[in-house]
């Protein structure tokens, strides 16, 4: 079926609903009511039904929803099942956080190369990987076609490497160095920033508070 256009308000909810599902299949819970599935997620059940009109509604009359083919469709809507070769910059404390947890495999991308150009730093084991050195990151790039990059470098660096890594072919960079890089033609740029969410908890305490 052929998709609209989606706001980004409603991506943005599909990671969640996936998870959900995931976590519904670990249960081996195959069917859900439309109802079900709105308390657990607290979005109303109209919500959901136009969130999944956009790519082609997925429920059944009177059934709910198949809990094992909405997962499956909304994997392949957010293209999990590609398997994306994807690479690491910046080995530091963050990288080899996100390295050790992501848990890239399960949500369906390759991690082929973690890069820093810290020599001390090349050479030792990072998951399952070894460090190389962020000078040889041009002859990766052409040999083994990664789409996407993750920026754990300081701050002042990320600009620099960003440019670098997409003037190589990289498509997608997820930046997590705090500093906001601009959304370029035919590259998508995700900017992440932890503390976030920790003022949003701030913010819900306020509320609880008033
Ligand atoms: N987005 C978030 O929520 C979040 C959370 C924590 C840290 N950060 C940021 O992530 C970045 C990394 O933090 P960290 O604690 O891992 O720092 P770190 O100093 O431990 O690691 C940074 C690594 O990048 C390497 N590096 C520096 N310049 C490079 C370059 N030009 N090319 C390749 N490698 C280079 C360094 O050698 C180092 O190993 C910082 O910018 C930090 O502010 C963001």
């Amino acid at each position: 079926m052929k998709e609209r256009k989606v706001p980004d308000v409603v991506a943005r909810r599909l990671p969640r609903y996936y998870r959900y599902l995931d976590d519904l299949l670990k249960k081996q819970i195959y069917r859900i009511s439309s109802s079900e599935l709105s308390r657990k997620m607290g979005v109303t059940a109209s919500q959901i039904r136009q969130d999944f009109n956009f790519f082609g509604g997925f429920g059944q009359q009177g059934y709910g929803y198949n809990v094992e083919m909405l997962h499956k469709e909304i994997g392949a809507i957010l293209g999990l099942y590609s398997g994306r070769k994807t690479i690491i910059v910046g080995a530091g404390y963050l990288g080899h956080a996100l390295a050790n947890h992501t848990n890239f495999k399960k949500r369906g991308f390759m991690l082929v190369g973690v890069f820093d150009n810290d020599k001390a730093k090349v050479g030792r084991k990072i998951s399952d990987l070894t460090i190389s050195d962020y000078d040889g990151i041009a002859d990766f790039i052409s040999e083994n076609q990664p789409d996407i990059a993750i920026l754990a470098v300081p701050r002042t660096a990320v600009k620099s490497v960003a440019e670098n890594l997409i003037s190589l072919g990289i498509k997608a960079i997820w930046n997590f160095s705090y500093t906001e890089l601009d959304e370029q033609e035919n590259v998508v740029i995700e900017n992440v920033h932890l503390s976030d969410s920790l003022m949003m908890l701030s913010y819900k305490l306020n509320a609880l508070d008033d």
